[in-house]
């Protein structure tokens, strides 16, 4: 089943197309990277497939969903390459913090665990690793129970070691069903994926509409 299916996508700011004609599905479970360079449109279209910005054109379903019209129906997160910062909290402060304000949580332990965080729990945030940071934001999304998770270059600014541990959790959790699109642009982050979409100039020029391995 496909979660994400975007049709005919365009995005515009003043006269100009920053997301252009673009179409691609996502399979339940499988990893999708968006790969372009810089300006490419990868935010652009991250944001319109995750219901953060309205298209001017064409469509974006996630689980059947419009996400820009019904966001609030989807169990879907997003994690920015800037994330966020918590001064002075443990991490278990930061997760029950956030728990107090997500509606039908999943356990601080179990979100923690998922995001390979366990035993960081009084670890001061800013004693965490930028890699632990990053998973940290990927535990906050999990703990709303979601299986859609939208990552603007999850490994930006990482070390080769941390890089390893975040894509190591990415893939555990598209093993356990969850539906990973990722921008990037580097072309050896974006091989960990399932799949590649080339993004250049608003326009997907590879990796569009075609049978996917997981969906055949
Ligand atoms: N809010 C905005 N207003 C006007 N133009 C914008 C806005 N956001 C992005 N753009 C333009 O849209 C195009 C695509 O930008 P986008 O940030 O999506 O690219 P990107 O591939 O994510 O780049 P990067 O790798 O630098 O993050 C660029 O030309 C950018 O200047």
């Amino acid at each position: 089943m496909d979660v994400i299916e975007v049709r005919g996508l365009r995005v515009r700011f003043g006269e100009r197309d920053a997301v252009r004609d673009v179409s691609f599905t996502v399979a339940r479970g499988e990893v999708y990277a968006l790969l372009g360079r810089h300006g490419a449109g990868k935010t652009t279209l991250l944001e319109a497939a995750a219901g953060l910005r309205r298209p001017c054109g064409g469509t974006v379903r996630v689980c059947g969903i419009d996400p820009y019209e019904r966001r609030g129906a989807l169990r879907a997160g997003t994690v920015w390459r800037d994330g966020g910062l918590f001064p002075g909290l443990t991490v278990a402060e930061v997760v029950d913090a956030w728990r107090r304000w997500t509606l039908d949580p999943l356990t601080a332990a179990g979100a923690l665990r998922l995001a390979g965080l366990s035993g960081l729990e009084d670890v001061p945030f800013e004693r965490l690793t930028p890699g632990e940071r990053r998973l940290l934001d990927v535990a906050l999304v999990l703990l709303a129970r979601s299986d859609v998770l939208f990552l603007d270059e999850p490994t930006a600014d990482l070390g080769e070691a941390s890089g390893e541990r975040v894509w190591g959790v990415l893939r555990a959790l598209s093993a356990q069903g969850v539906t990973v699109l990722a921008a990037t642009r580097a072309p050896d982050e974006a091989r960990r994926a399932d799949r590649v979409g080339i993004l250049d100039d608003g326009r997907l020029v590879t990796g569009g509409d075609q049978t996917h391995p997981k969906a055949a």
